[in-house]
């Protein structure tokens, strides 16, 4: 018995010991290629700082600033190299796009996705299925058929500014482009005819507010996994046992004792969804023709290609459907509750950035209502399409907006999927890349002669590097709705301007602090408006 005991006990030891040895060579990775960056502590690496720190963008700056334009940092044990060296990236986004052609994703989340994927957290063949089956959704074309929804929620908008302005107090307007861009994409995504602006308590709304703040890789589990990827197995039983624990309860329990088990958002909205997506089956078996938006383009696609299966798993299985113009009822979902979420948060950020800089700098916003006042406006006071995509200082504007303050750096990171060198560094499977995106923008070899710090939309005239803006990402993987973004932020920014002139509120510089979860974003933007 004595034997077993100190035979097991020895053991353990020892997997400890090669653990622990393990975890302290993988921290070897960039001494061995000589470069530099902020020492990892044993266990975590640089976990512990990034997930405690509010704004990890600018903590990359910083770092870029004493470690120089290419360090290493450690998510666990993964290397992550930050970079701002263009050339670099240039390497990593276009010319060896092959080898980095995946996002990020935690582990935990990488086991789990597998039935409900869409394109931002697919990888390998299903992304470029997925990527090619939704390209035309976003075409100027299609784009075209959305544009009079768009309107008429900016209307609903306008509409509220009305009331506000007549109190003449400074407000928070980015609540009310919140409520602006969720009615958008309601409308674009499928078809729903919501008013935001006076129907607050909406449950998309609420639900999508709750969902954008769930980020994936902040939940306890995820860095569970993150952390000590071979207890994956394990966790994925833990996750699963609490979502059936959740669904049990919802049963079990009247809503009224159990309103906080109302389930993950995400799924709620996905729930919703496929509700919708049945209903709109339905009709088209009784022949009924349904309005352009973009779950009917992707619904359209799926039948146009017979999917031949209702299930995912189907076609993970099937090679020869992986290659096919297909998209899948569940990725259908999937997709569409990704385009709440970016065209949600995303837009609505933008438009807070831009309305701050409008508030803040006069000779800028004068211009801007000069191009707006000289364009052809029809008689319901609407722009067309063309117009608005041919307005070159509101282009300008919203580049340079977000060039000074870019919104999703960190959704830009991927991962290499084969041993390479780049510009005579060697990078192994499996290793990160993030670029440093507030120092590339800032850069002044890169955006001069102008200093960098200054609002010079005039700036993008002249011809850059193909990296030197990357708001938007870079590459064959970058951002899909950069022109559904652009048509609604030029259509918002030209309804408002055309009306008003925007002061800053009293508050506007303590609002404007940035947080960044997911995405980077400001507390509030305080203003108030001047009828012209
Ligand atoms: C101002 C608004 C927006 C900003 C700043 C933004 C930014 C980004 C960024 C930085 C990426 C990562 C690109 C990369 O990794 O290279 C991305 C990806 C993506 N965005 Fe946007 N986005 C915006 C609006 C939208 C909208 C409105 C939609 C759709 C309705 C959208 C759909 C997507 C999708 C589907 C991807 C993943 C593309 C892929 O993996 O192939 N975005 N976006």
């Amino acid at each position: 018995m004595m034997v077993l005991t100190y035979g097991l006990l020895t053991i353990i030891v020892a997997l400890i010991l090669v653990y622990i040895w393990n975890l302290k060579s993988c921290y070897d990775y960039f001494k061995q290629r000589g470069l530099p960056g902020p020492l990892p502590t044993f266990f975590f690496g640089h976990y512990r700082i990034l997930w405690s720190l509010p704004n990890l963008s600018e903590q990359y700056r910083r770092w870029t600033q004493q470690y120089g334009s290419i360090y290493g940092l450690f998510e666990g044990t993964r290397p992550m190299y930050v970079v701002s060296d263009v050339e670099f990236l240039h390497e990593v986004y276009i010319n060896q796009f092959a080898l980095f052609n995946e996002r990020s994703v935690p582990f935990l989340m990488k086991t789990v996705r597998g039935h409900q994927v869409h394109m931002f957290g697919a990888s390998g063949s299903t992304w470029r299925r997925q990527r090619h089956v939704i390209n035309p959704t976003f075409s100027a074309a299609k784009l075209k058929l959305m544009s009079s929804a768009i309107y008429r929620c900016i209307q609903s908008l306008v509409n509220k500014l009305e009331v506000i302005q007549e109190k003449r107090e400074q407000f928070n307007i980015y609540e009310l482009y919140r409520r602006l861009t969720m009615d958008v994409i309601c409308h674009c995504a499928f078809g729903m005819d919501t008013d935001m602006q006076n129907d607050i308590d909406n449950a998309f709304l609420q639900k999508c507010k709750l969902a954008v703040h769930d980020n994936p890789e902040r939940l306890p589990l995820t860095k569970l996994g993150n952390l000590m990827p071979f207890l994956i197995p394990v966790l994925l039983y833990i996750m699963m046992g609490q979502m059936l624990l959740g669904k049990l309860f919802r049963i079990i329990l009247p809503k009224r004792f159990s309103p906080e088990i109302e389930g993950v958002p995400a799924l709620w909205i996905l729930n919703q969804v496929e509700t919708i997506i049945n209903a709109r089956k339905q009709a088209s078996d009784n022949g009924k023709q349904h309005q352009i938006d973009l779950l009917q383009l992707m619904l359209d696609a799926t039948m146009r290609n017979k999917a031949k299966s209702n299930s995912i798993e189907h076609s993970a299985s099937n090679n020869t459907l992986l290659d096919s113009k297909t998209l899948y009822r569940e990725e259908v979902g999937a997709n569409i509750l990704l385009f709440m979420i970016a065209g949600y948060d995303s837009i609505s950020t933008a438009l807070a950035s831009c309305t701050y800089v409008l508030a803040t700098n006069s000779n800028v916003q004068r211009k801007l209502q000069a191009e707006v006042d000289e364009q052809e406006w029809n008689e319901d006071g609407q722009l067309s399409y063309d117009v608005v995509t041919n307005m070159n200082y509101m282009d300008m504007f919203i580049r340079e907006v977000l060039r000074m303050y870019p919104i999703a750096t960190t959704a830009t990171k991927r991962e290499c999927n084969t041993t390479t060198t780049i510009c005579g560094h060697e990078i192994q499977k499996g290793a990160l890349i993030q670029p440093d995106i507030l120092s590339i923008h800032y850069d002044h070899n890169l955006w001069g002669p102008e200093d960098p710090y200054e609002f010079v939309p005039e700036r993008h005239y002249a011809k850059r590097h193909l990296m030197a803006y990357m708001s938007f990402g870079a590459g064959p993987r970058g951002c899909l709705g950069i022109r559904f973004a652009f048509m609604e932020l030029k259509m918002a920014l030209s309804q408002l301007l055309r009306r008003y002139t925007v002061l800053p509120g009293e508050d506007i510089e303590k609002g404007f602090q940035h947080r960044e979860t997911f995405l980077i974003q400001p507390d509030a933007v305080y203003i108030r408006l001047e009828r012209r």
